[in-house]
């Protein structure tokens, strides 16, 4: 199936929990992305001294833009994609075709300046366990060339927003669960002061506090600081909440693009957003999280 620009909005009789409506088509594009690939080479059979290779495309000639001060979110089942997407995105994979350019500067060019407007928060984040949050932001800041005391400041601020207590700061991280680990991932990539953020499964695991905290908090970003955010889930609910606009993706595909209220209308009157994603993309978003 090809991509879907969904244009004519019709009133919809589904429960719209979705985020407002805000028109951005007068802003600047802040991403833009243009028949991105990237494959991956997988043993498709041969023997074991001569095993048989094909590139397997993980993405697959994917093209969107995102504007300044939009939330866009990616969904898709585990496997679909997403995490390639916002890798090549933040320069930790080079494209094999296509390309992204974040205001104007491309991921492979201008790598260096991209990354000072850029930062990521992936549900995979590396830390030094046995160190607190403190030691572990400090040392961040360091890499990114930041004064002490003005990165433990931002982290502080940042971390109690998220909802974290002042005295986990100096606890070592393995002793924290992994809502507050996360929480000290989206700090860690707030001190650099992003104006790009991509959160990728920023709340897959959370408790439902947890999964509040960072979703207010994604809000307000885009609310107070001027942020474009990209956001990959598996979560319907968040994404209608937070998303100006969605993408669904299948098989490294992008299947259908618009706003939670356009989509729930391409799959028919009265349908959910989960309606519309297994009519697009013929999956079942929960069947493919547990498999
Ligand atoms: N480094 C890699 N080497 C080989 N194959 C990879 C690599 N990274 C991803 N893949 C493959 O690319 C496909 C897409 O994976 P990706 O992690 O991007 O999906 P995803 O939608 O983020 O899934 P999840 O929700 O489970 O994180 C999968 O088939 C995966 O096995």
């Amino acid at each position: 199936m090809t991509l879907t620009a969904p244009t004519a909005v019709s009133p919809s009789s589904a429960r719209d929990t979705s985020a407002p409506h805000r028109d951005l088509s007068d802003r600047e594009v802040a991403l833009d992305i243009q028949h991105l690939v990237k494959a991956f080479r997988k043993k498709s059979g041969g023997t074991l001294l001569r095993p048989q290779f094909t590139d397997s495309r993980a993405v697959d000639d994917v093209s969107f833009h995102v504007r300044r001060g939009e939330i866009y979110g990616v969904l898709g089942p585990n496997g679909s994609g997403k995490s390639t997407l916002i890798r090549a995105m933040s320069t930790l994979l080079i494209p094999d075709a296509g390309s992204v350019s974040i205001f104007g500067l491309d991921v492979v060019q201008d790598e260096a300046q991209v990354r000072r407007l850029l930062n990521r928060v992936s549900v995979d984040a590396a830390f030094y366990k046995k160190l607190s949050p403190r030691e572990n932001l400090l040392y961040s800041a360091q890499l990114y060339g930041l004064d002490r005391h003005v990165a433990e400041q931002r982290a502080l601020i940042t971390l109690r927003r998220l909802g974290l207590k002042d005295k986990a700061f100096q606890e070592p991280l393995e002793e924290m669960s992994r809502g507050m680990q996360q929480k000290v991932a989206i700090a860690r990539a707030f001190l650099t002061s992003p104006i790009v953020v991509l959160l990728d499964e920023p709340t897959t695991g959370l408790d439902p506090k947890s999964r509040r905290d960072v979703q207010e908090f994604v809000l307000e970003l885009r609310d107070q600081h001027d942020a474009t955010i990209i956001l990959t889930t598996h979560d319907m609910p968040e994404a209608e909440r937070l998303c100006d606009r969605i993408a669904f993706i299948s098989g490294g595909k992008f299947v259908a693009e618009g706003t939670a209220e356009e989509l729930r209308t391409l799959a028919g009157p009265g349908k959910t957003l989960e309606d519309a994603f297994i009519e697009l993309t013929g999956e079942d978003l929960d069947h493919e999280e547990q498999s």
